[in-house]
């Protein structure tokens, strides 16, 4: 395995007998340092699974088999214990609701400064100024007011750029974004993709951005590194460098999902010109196409 995040065959289920579901499906994926990977894909696919089994916050009651190894360190199976250790030190995660990342009760100065102080030790004096410049990094205006306030007092916008600044805290080498701006208007999302791009350049963290948005996925991985891995059904059907994927898709699911655009009159997440066929088919294992670029092919009875 390479890089600092490697999967292989990770699969993910749900109840036993007849019951039993699978929503991750024998995912391998490597994330080279400095760069991003796009989880691409549909409502329901399976990639909030992936990302959160990934870096172990898959549900209690999920049985999870496969190898994950971070920072050339097998952390899966077992090692409970080292992924928790990893999780807000290593490892950040920026979720699509950022209240769920942030204490209502607190202001926004003493939970950063709470953070801080478990990761860097810093004296009071230096935490508190040290709150101020993390709030600056994410481009939060007049963060010597935003510190003071409680996160019912933020936009929306600014409670992300917030959870963002707490995420990465620890300065973790990889930062898991679940949607982080699918809960935003199109302007005040694409500042905020734009942000998670500007800091993995600045501060080299890799990133696991999760989207069901190809324009967002484009926005945010564009770099000759980047990956883009295209969920179906649980299971990738396409995955390789951004640039190749996403400019010149193989798989026919991921030309119809460039070719798509979102409707009002479709739920959110599910795109209506995709064909049902291509959701309901049964596609076989990745083939080589390209440099690292794979693509699964049409099992046929
Ligand atoms: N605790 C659970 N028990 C059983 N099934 C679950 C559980 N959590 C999620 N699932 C199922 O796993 C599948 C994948 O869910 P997941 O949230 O990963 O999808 P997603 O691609 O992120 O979609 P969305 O964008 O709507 O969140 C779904 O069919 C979902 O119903």
């Amino acid at each position: 395995m390479t890089g600092l995040l490697s999967a292989r065959d990770l699969s993910v289920t749900f109840g036993n007998g007849r019951q039993r579901t699978a929503v991750v499906r024998g995912v391998s994926l490597d994330l080279p340092e400095k760069a991003v990977f796009a989880v691409l894909g549909e409502s329901g696919s399976g990639k909030t699974m992936l990302a959160r089994t990934l870096i172990g916050l898959e549900p209690p009651e999920s049985a999870v088999t496969g190898r994950v190894t971070f920072a050339g360190a097998e952390i899966r199976p077992a090692r409970a214990a080292v992924r928790r250790r990893l999780l807000g030190s290593q490892i950040g995660l920026v979720s699509q609701d950022p209240t769920s990342s942030l204490d209502a009760m607190r202001t926004v100065g003493a939970q950063l400064r709470e953070v801080l102080r478990r990761h860097e030790g810093l004296d009071a004096r230096t935490r508190r100024q040290e709150a101020i410049r993390r709030l600056e990094q994410v481009h939060l205006h007049r963060p010597e007011e935003v510190v003071r306030k409680y996160p019912f007092e933020l936009s929306g916008g600014m409670r992300q750029r917030v959870s963002i600044a707490l995420a990465l805290c620890g300065r973790p080498r990889l930062l898991v974004a679940d949607e982080p701006s699918s809960a935003l208007d199109a302007i005040v999302g694409a500042r905020v993709v734009d942000l998670i791009d500007e800091l993995r350049r600045t501060t080299g963290t890799s990133v696991v951005f999760v989207t069901h948005d190809i324009g967002v996925a484009a926005r945010i991985a564009h770099e000759e590194v980047d990956r883009v891995g295209v969920m179906l059904g649980g299971r990738f059907v396409e995955y390789g460098p951004a640039t190749a994927v996403l400019a010149r898709p193989r798989h026919p699911y991921t030309r119809a999902l460039l070719a798509s655009e979102p409707s009002a009159s479709v739920p959110r997440g599910e795109l209506a010109t995709v064909p049902r066929e291509l959701r309901t088919a049964e596609w076989g294992p990745l083939q080589q196409v390209g440099t690292d670029h794979w693509v699964a092919s049409e099992v046929t009875a």
